[in-house]
């Protein structure tokens, strides 16, 4: 995990990169959001009647989260490392920082879901919330994060926007633009459902309107946001048509507002275009220039055959049409004006 500060007000444009060790979470740290009984099915790797495996699926293990060796210890040190910064945060306002292994969206309270066992943003936003009364979670992944959705969806003191892919039978499923919160969190939620093919200057078109509609509205004292990569044309999702560029420049946007930041990973299958995106979003918040192409690394091979930091986009078809993303962003709009 990394963190980047402004020194102070008068050398405000120098900033520094510097290394935090992240501390390994508790069971304790997990109890915080997570049930008792399904922690203790992730710990040992059974559920009490073994023979009744319906037990072990009504938590969600199984086809996309099957139990493995060292589990509970790795799921301890993804939760852990964001903790550790939303710890740093608390402690250091005028900062951004990355954990770039965390960003597990999907997890609920008792289920695990989508590859996330526990949910390391819930814990990163409720940490979050003992030093800040407001946050903004912000949701770049191709899916919808519906386990922070859940989690949040009932308060004032928790916005949550997710911007992903909506169509009939992709995972999760849910992310409707009519899901909008419930009781004090009403309108608290915002759900930007995009088709398939969408490039970057669409997703950047209603992603800014929105993000900063919202900043406006909400007033964020801090913002958590989830930038996974599985939209970048080349994952094998082979869904939305972005570059990095798409990702970066709403990156670029949030971290304008100065406000403490937490960003997180996510998903992301093409794994040098991951590496590509995400480093590319921690030179710019460094304001560090990158060479054109890839420097000579150990895994240098697999950013082949142009061995380039540049993600190209794909000539697919871009399914959103003007009319629709006019329309989507007109109904989110008017949501945020009864706030
Ligand atoms: C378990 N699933 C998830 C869930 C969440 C994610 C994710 O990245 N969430 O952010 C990815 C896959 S899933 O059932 O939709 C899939 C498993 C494997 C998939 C796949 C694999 C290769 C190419 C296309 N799709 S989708
Ligand atoms: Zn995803």
């Amino acid at each position: 995990m990394i963190a980047k500060y402004k020194a102070s007000e008068e050398c405000k444009l120098l900033s520094k990169m510097i290394l935090v060790l992240p501390k390994k979470a508790t069971l304790d740290d997990l109890k915080m959001y997570h049930a008792t009984d399904y922690l203790k099915v992730l710990q040992h790797q059974e559920c009490d009647d073994n023979e009744d495996d319906d037990i072990c699926s009504e938590f969600g293990f199984g086809y996309d989260c099957p139990f493995r060796e060292g589990l509970f210890d790795y799921c301890l040190q993804i939760a852990g490392g964001s903790l550790t910064a939303a710890d740093y945060l608390c402690e250091n306002h005028n900062s951004i920082v990355f954990h770039w292994l965390g960003g597990w969206h999907h997890a609920k309270r008792n289920v695990c879901a989508g590859y996330c066992y526990i949910n390391d943003c819930v814990l990163a936003i409720l940490r979050l919330r003992k030093c800040f009364p407001k946050i903004l979670y912000i949701d770049l992944d191709l899916h919808h994060g519906d386990g922070v959705e859940d989690a949040f969806c009932a308060t004032d003191k928790v916005f949550t926007f997710s911007v992903h892919k909506f169509e009939l039978g992709f995972f999760p499923g849910t992310g409707d633009i009519k899901d909008v919160g419930i009781g004090k969190g009403f309108y608290h939620t915002v759900n930007l459902p995009l088709k398939d093919g969408v490039d970057d200057e669409n997703f950047l078109k209603v992603c800014k309107k929105i993000l900063m509609k919202i900043k406006t509205v909400f007033k964020p004292d801090a913002i958590v946001l989830q930038a996974g990569a599985d939209g970048l044309n080349g994952d094998p999702m082979r869904s939305f048509n972005l570059t990095s560029q798409g990702l970066l420049r709403c990156v670029e946007l949030v971290v304008s507002w100065d406000l403490p930041t937490l960003i997180l990973g996510g998903g992301g299958y093409n794994e040098a275009n991951v590496a590509r995106c995400w480093c590319q979003i921690t030179a710019s918040v460094l304001k560090k220039e990158l060479p054109e192409d890839i420097p000579d690394n150990k895994f240098f091979l697999e950013y082949g055959p142009d061995f380039e930091f540049n993600i190209e986009k794909s000539f697919k078809k871009d399914l959103n049409s003007s009319d629709y993303l006019d329309s989507i962003t007109k109904i989110i709009s008017d949501n945020l004006d009864k706030l």
